[in-house]
């Protein structure tokens, strides 16, 4: 499989290694390269997206792994339908959006997480998967500008008949700490409870939403592109003063003014203050998410 890929340029950079742009019989492909210390990962991914039934609109298309040994060293792939719009993160910094590409952002994000937290039962039922590093750099923009999840190397699966959380062993990574929800960032989270993985997660998605309306233009007013927490934290802030920040404080991104004025921003607001609150029982569930970003949807007046 690996020799039948020509690697073509480096698309992206990350603890776990690198994502390329590849060419596989003549299609575009992204090839995430392993470096060997990330076996884990690797592992970890390639057992997930080996998962039945996780193929979804909004989860990233896995084509294949493979591991080969390259002049004595372990190369460790995964290959990938390739998104030329590549990240949200990179989409919001060079586009602004209308109200309608901004629900549209959200709500298949939403959904992508929405499909991972769910566990449907039966024969080639899926487990349910808490993702543990939403971001968005981990979500990519596809051709007809909707979302779709990626990186599951530090995902967390439940199954609901043995009651048994499946947490990869020994895997160093922990999620970014940036998005770290403040029971992670007071190690309170109850690693025995799945509810309490999919709250993390939720916490999380809710700064990405606060990422997308940033981007929204409405009233002619638009903010620059931002990450959570710019305003308070330096590039790569430490454990600690994240919980300083977000635990100690309670700290959360601004809202600006213009978005309570506005009917879709507003709901949006809604959304990421009932997620991103400090006890993780009280912060909606992605289902819940789902269906308000829905009813904004059907309420945006049809562009005429
Ligand atoms: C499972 C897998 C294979 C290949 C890449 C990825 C991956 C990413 C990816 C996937 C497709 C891309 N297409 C274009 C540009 C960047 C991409 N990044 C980002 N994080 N992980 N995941």
């Amino acid at each position: 499989m690996a020799r039948q890929i020509q690697l073509l340029t480096c698309v992206g950079k990350g603890r776990y290694g690198e994502v390329w742009k590849g060419k596989w019989q003549g299609e575009l492909v992204a090839v995430k390269v392993f470096a060997s210390r990330d076996e884990q990962s690797w592992a970890r991914e390639t057992e997930i997206y080996n998962t039945v039934l996780l193929r979804h609109s909004n989860i990233l298309g896995y084509i294949a792994s493979d591991m080969t040994s390259r002049n004595s060293e372990t190369q460790m792939w995964l290959v990938s339908y390739y998104h030329p719009n590549g990240s949200l993160f990179e989409f919001l910094q060079r586009r602004e959006l209308d109200k309608n590409l901004m629900l549209k952002l959200c709500l298949t994000a939403a959904n992508g997480i929405a499909h991972l937290h769910t566990d449907i039962l039966g024969t080639c039922g899926k487990n349910a998967i808490a993702h543990r590093d939403i971001k968005s750099k981990n979500i990519l923009v596809k051709d007809d500008l909707s979302c779709c999840i990626a990186d599951l190397g530090l995902a967390v699966t439940h199954s609901p008949t043995e009651d048994k959380i499946v947490i990869p062993k020994h895997n160093h990574r922990v999620g970014t700490k940036r998005y770290m929800p403040p029971e992670v960032l007071e190690e309170t989270l109850n690693t025995y409870s799945f509810e309490c993985f999919k709250q993390a997660d939720v916490y999380s998605f809710a700064l990405v939403l606060w990422e997308i309306a940033r981007r929204c233009v409405c009233g002619g007013i638009v903010e620059e592109a931002k990450p959570p927490f710019y305003d308070v934290v330096n590039y790569d802030p430490s454990f600690e003063e994240m919980r300083k920040v977000v635990a100690v404080d309670g700290y959360r991104p601004v809202i600006p003014n213009r978005w309570s004025s506005d009917p879709s921003l507003s709901l949006v607001v809604k959304i990421m203050k009932e997620s991103w609150c400090e006890h993780p029982h009280s912060r909606l569930t992605i289902h819940r998410v789902k269906k308000t970003l829905m009813k904004a949807m059907d309420q945006l007046a049809p562009d005429v």
